[in-house]
């Protein structure tokens, strides 16, 4: 009894987290604000969406969180580590061993096979996997029979699942996939959603997305809704339409402003 009170006092551990965030492009009359303060807590562990009409910052968002852009004033941490203000050789050590990317264009190497793609970030960081960890990531992405193709050998879906496999293989601390189905037919997509569910649900992997699509942000635990640079609303347990209402009610909202 002791043990769950103290576990809810402290609450869950934070993968990534942005305090204050503000972000500005450009100078003068031409100055945009991507974001506008943006405080947001994303819990290890959880699959979070993160939704917006186009310009509402999401890409920037996330970027700042990835340490892929920086900040214009506020805070960024990943897990315990303040992002910025980093140096730039700390930023990439962080960037290779504590974050892993999803794109929608796959960007895999085409010489390699699947399974030298996979293994690929291990490589440049000097590290191995462990035998069990592989072999439970490739059988988690249902690849195991493909890991000797080259992408061109593969299907769109199937090119995807390698680039969540490579993402997830070093165990970082968090994904960031960016419109990660947006260049897959909508059965490959949804097989590469409830691949991203399994690995937050039996993996513990803490992942994040952005995306337009109403029906991939419901496989999601939590959507977070962007307008004009601001978190304007959330989700718990979101499902395509309850996402969908949100987003009609925040363009209304946008409208009239
Ligand atoms: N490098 C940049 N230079 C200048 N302005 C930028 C830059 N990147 C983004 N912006 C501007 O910042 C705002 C937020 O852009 P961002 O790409 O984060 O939005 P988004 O919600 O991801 O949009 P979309 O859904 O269309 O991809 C937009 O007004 C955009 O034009």
């Amino acid at each position: 009894m002791s043990r769950v009170t103290a576990i809810s006092e402290i609450g869950p551990r934070i993968a990534a987290r942005a305090v204050g965030a503000e972000k500005l492009y450009g100078e003068g009359e031409a100055q945009v604000a991507a974001l506008r303060g943006v405080d947001v807590e994303l819990a290890a562990g959880e699959f979070t969406a993160i939704m917006g009409p186009s310009g509402s910052g999401k890409s920037t968002l996330m970027h700042c969180l990835a340490g892929l852009d920086t900040v214009t004033s506020g805070d960024v941490f990943v897990g315990d580590q303040q992002v910025n203000g980093m140096s730039d050789k700390d930023l990439t050590n962080l960037r290779r061993d504590q974050i892993g990317f999803i794109f929608q264009q796959f960007n895999l190497l085409p010489t390699l096979t699947a399974e030298e793609n996979i293994l690929l970030p291990l490589a440049i960081a000097g590290r191995k996997p462990s035998k069990d960890w592989f072999d439970r990531v490739v059988d988690t992405v249902g690849l195991a029979g493909r890991l000797h193709h080259r992408p061109s050998e593969l299907s769109g879906g199937q090119q995807q699942r390698v680039a969540c496999a490579r993402a997830l293989a070093p165990q970082p601390e968090v994904i960031f996939a960016d419109e990660p189905t947006g260049n897959l037919d909508s059965r490959s997509g949804s097989e590469v959603l409830k691949f991203l569910q399994h690995s937050v649900r039996t993996l513990g992997q803490t992942v994040v997305m952005v995306t337009h699509d109403p029906s991939a942000a419901s496989y999601a635990d939590r959507v977070i809704f962007l307008a004009d640079g601001r978190i304007v609303s959330e989700l718990r347990e979101p499902t395509a339409d309850s996402v969908l209402d949100m987003m009609r009610k925040i363009d209304v909202r946008e409208r009239v402003a």
